[in-house]
């Protein structure tokens, strides 16, 4: 090749020459890569108009600032001119990265990594946007409710979660950079929640395991076992504070019975102890003295025997009279001592006698039927407390409804008494599963049961029970392989604020036997 090309002809000459070494068809397209070539030139791309302008279309136009980005845009894609389109570009963009309007300004926050949103062009920092305080305000309250419990353990989360209601309450408020607040306090919040639930599993699982360790050192308590057993299962998500509060009432009544059955244990085992011992030790006793005075004795009558004389009886007779007086001596002695040994049973037994009595009281504060596992009397009393006081505090309503199991006695007499009781704890089961987390079921005694209906109207706790009437329909109760329907009759009532929870009862009691009266398996309201 000659001296390089340097003027336009010459450039021309040498790409001909070139598409023609090449055995290129000279077309405009291979003439210019070759003239691009030989001058050494960037090739220059077609200007791709068809699809800036579709980008240039598809530009919002809500506010002033995007209007007349998108103006410029089309302005500078209209000329052909990559200038103008990167000089609008990287103003828009300058602009972006600006803070925004004073009246508005929100806290710095750290940005999410998938924040892809434009801040505000600076026609439009100027805008602050007022948001109706009636979605504004509510958003605020929402945050500022949960964030004690999102935010408990992160302190980051909950500064932003604070600089964001602050924000939300202010008079006016710039769209873009309330949207990122959101954005980062949502992106923060989602690890939060993620970890909290984990802590909360983690938990769930350990108390799972602490319980299935008490129940293997329990092995010979039924009912032990069988309150254990409820309290691996109330252990399993979804919690709530109610499901805690009966968690935390079954793991005392198992503290008190453990209490009570070790309690026995070891004073029965000691009290065992110590008259087996001694027992055998006044056995063994008695054994050796009384070999020796009978061999004493036989001494004396074989001397006797061999006696001559009176004289020669006389020292024999005064050996076993002093035998026989030693003989009453210890034997007064070992009677001495197994009175006293019987008066230290009877002390011991009375002391028995005494922690049973302190046992049955501390039974007293057991607040779980043994039959069917939820509350009994005790319990509901508790609950319909705990409800009432929250009721008052919440400014909300709790009904209770009473139920009675129609012609129970009927199904004792045809399928037997245990039958009615497998009946009386199906009936349990049913309903902890038909009722809400928040309702709470006891059984008030024999065939009835209560069930506590917070935060409800009567209308609504008519038509809890109505559905409970519905499952166990659905639900039959097995004897054996024969499916049986068991129905019963409901009152329900309010619990009026103040009033005597006894009052509320007879009232709901008067409304069941209504609902007997008009032909049994209905509620009726009082
Ligand atoms: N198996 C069993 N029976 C019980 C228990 N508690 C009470 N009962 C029986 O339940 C029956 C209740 O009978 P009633 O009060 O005459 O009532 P009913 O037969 O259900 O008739 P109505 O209430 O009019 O529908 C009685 O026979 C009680 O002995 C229990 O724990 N287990």
């Amino acid at each position: 090749m000659g001296s390089p090309a340097s003027t336009p002809q010459e450039i021309a000459r040498e790409a001909v020459r070139l598409l023609a070494a090449r055995r290129l068809p000279p077309t405009p397209d291979n003439f210019q890569a070759a003239y691009h070539e030989v001058a050494g030139t960037r090739p220059l791309q077609p200007f791709p108009l068809a699809q800036l302008r579709q980008i240039g279309q598809a530009l919002p136009e809500r506010t002033p600032a995007q209007l007349r980005f998108k103006t410029l845009f089309n302005r500078a894609v209209t000329r052909h001119s990559w200038d103008d389109l990167e000089k609008l570009l990287v103003q828009h963009l300058g602009a972006a990265s600006s803070p925004p309007p004073p009246s508005a300004t929100p806290p710095a926050t750290a940005q999410p990594p998938d924040s892809a949103e434009p801040a505000p062009h600076a026609d439009e920092k100027a805008a602050s946007i007022p948001i109706s305080p009636d979605i504004a305000e509510p958003a605020a309250r929402v945050i500022d409710l949960t964030l004690p419990l999102v935010a408990a353990d992160d302190a980051r989360l909950r500064e932003m979660g604070e600089e964001l209601v602050r924000y939300l309450r202010l008079e006016q408020h710039h769209a873009p950079t309330l949207r990122r607040m959101l954005a980062d306090y949502a992106f923060r919040l989602s690890f939060g929640v993620d970890e909290q639930l984990g802590v909360r599993e983690a938990l769930l699982g350990l108390l799972r395991q602490v319980l299935e360790h008490i129940d293997a050192i329990s092995p010979d308590n039924p009912w032990l076992r069988q309150q254990l057993q409820a309290l691996v299962q109330a252990a399993q998500p979804p919690l709530s504070q109610r499901r805690l509060e009966d968690l935390q009432a079954r793991l005392k009544d198992v503290i008190v019975k453990q209490a009570e059955a070790r309690e026995q244990t070891v004073r029965a085992q000691e009290l065992m102890r110590q008259t087996l011992a001694t027992f055998l030790e006044r056995l063994a006793q008695t054994a050796v003295s009384t070999g020796q005075y009978q061999a004493k004795f036989e001494a004396c009558a074989q001397a006797l025997e061999r006696a001559q004389s009176l004289a020669d009886m006389a020292p024999v007779v005064q050996d076993a009279i002093q035998t026989a007086r030693a003989f009453a001596t210890d034997t007064q002695r070992v009677v001495a001592e197994l009175t006293e040994l019987r008066d230290r049973a009877d002390r011991a037994e009375a002391e028995v006698q005494r922690l049973r009595r302190e046992l049955d009281q501390m039974a007293e504060l057991v607040t779980h039927d043994l039959l069917t596992g939820v509350l009994n009397r005790k319990g509901l009393e508790n609950a319909i407390d705990r409800e009432t006081h929250r009721a008052e505090r919440t400014g909300t309503r709790v009904c209770i409804a009473l139920l009675d199991v129609d012609d129970f006695k009927r199904l004792n007499d045809t399928l037997g008494h245990l039958a009615g009781d497998a009946a009386l704890k199906h009936l349990a089961d049913v309903a902890r599963r038909s009722l809400r987390p928040q309702d709470t079921v006891g059984r008030y005694g024999g065939e009835e049961f209560i069930i506590v209906l917070p935060d409800t109207t009567p209308d609504e706790a008519a038509a809890v029970v109505q559905r409970l009437q519905r499952d166990l329909s659905a639900h039959l109760f097995l004897h054996g392989e024969q499916p049986v329907l068991i129905t019963f009759s409901a009152g329900v009532t309010e619990l009026r604020p103040g009033e005597p929870v006894a009052n509320a009862i007879a009232r709901a009691d008067q409304a069941m036997y209504r609902a007997k009266r008009a032909g049994k398996n209905r509620v009726m309201q009082a």
